[in-house]
């Protein structure tokens, strides 16, 4: 039986941790930032730790739901420790010197990094178009002004006194990556997949009359045309981050259980 720890607490955390346990499996570790143990114990009512050697110890699968922060700080170590790990925190890996830290440790110790297609979706296209050559790949994130909140769009715009869309972020998706950590993972998810960090272009939108999180891709070469939206709902617990990324966290960790996998 695959024995499951988390990284978090957060919003995402606890449903990861509600759903899996409503599917017939169970996380049985959390990994907390030291001095929150007692509070990450209280929240998921599971074992709590603070290092990732005591996790790698107990999960042989382990789901990252702490951001880029959690994946930057323990990701090396439970690789090296030839851990399975499901990441949400896609924008981590705009960083060069990660990657090659999470590289080395993955072929040193045998784990295996797994990304999570979080709040968006249509990746499975995007990769065969890929095969045959992109020319052009679009990202446009749209959130109501609350989901920004926390971001460099609290600079750009006054988020509380909009009265229509307006943009806050133009540019390329390492950047927005790296700029928005809590907010553009699904950038990076789409220039991993696609064209790079670096010919990806996205966009990002605060909109006072949007009620949802709204990805869109837009992408074209020599396989066609695709143009794809959802419109997520917010995770109640946190305006920033969509339920449907929590969402593919937990469908990622079945996967990983599952004798025949889609
Ligand atoms: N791939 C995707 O489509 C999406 C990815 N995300 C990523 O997931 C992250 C989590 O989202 P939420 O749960 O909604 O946020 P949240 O703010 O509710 O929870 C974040 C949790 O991570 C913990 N944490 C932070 N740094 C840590 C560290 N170094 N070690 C251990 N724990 C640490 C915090 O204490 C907290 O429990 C976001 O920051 C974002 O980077 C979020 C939405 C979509
Ligand atoms: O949850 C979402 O809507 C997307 C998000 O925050 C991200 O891309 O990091």
């Amino acid at each position: 039986m695959t024995s499951i720890g988390i990284i978090g607490f957060g919003a995402i955390a606890q449903y990861v941790a509600r759903e899996l346990e409503r599917g017939g499996l169970r996380a049985a570790v959390v990994l907390a930032r030291p001095g929150r143990e007692d509070a990450a114990r209280a929240a998921m009512q599971i074992e709590a730790v603070t290092d990732a050697d005591a996790l790698a110890e107990r999960a042989d699968l382990v789901i990252d739901c702490a951001g880029h922060a959690g994946l930057a700080a323990h990701g090396p170590t439970l690789l090296g420790a030839g851990t399975r790990l499901v990441t949400l925190s896609l924008g981590a890996l705009a960083d060069e010197a990660l990657v090659g830290a999470l590289e080395a440790a993955a072929r040193r110790g045998g784990g295996v990094l797994q990304l999570a297609s979080g709040a968006i979706g249509a990746l499975d296209a995007l990769a065969a178009a890929r095969v045959g050559g992109l020319d052009v790949v679009r990202y446009t994130g749209t959130k109501p002004p609350r989901g920004w909140a926390g971001s460099p769009a609290e600079e750009a715009l006054d988020l509380g006194a909009l009265t229509q869309a307006e943009a806050h972020f133009t540019g390329t998706a390492r950047a927005a990556a790296l700029a928005y950590p809590k907010n553009a993972n699904v950038a990076a998810a789409v220039a991993l997949t696609g064209r790079g960090f670096d010919a990806t272009e996205v966009r990002l939108i605060a909109d006072p009359a949007a009620t949802q999180n709204t990805h869109r891709i837009e992408a074209e070469g020599a396989f066609g045309r695709l143009d794809v939206t959802i419109s997520g709902h917010a995770l109640p617990d946190n305006p920033r981050s969509s339920a449907l990324a929590a969402m593919s966290a937990v469908h990622a960790a079945r996967r990983e259980t599952e004798w025949m996998r889609l």
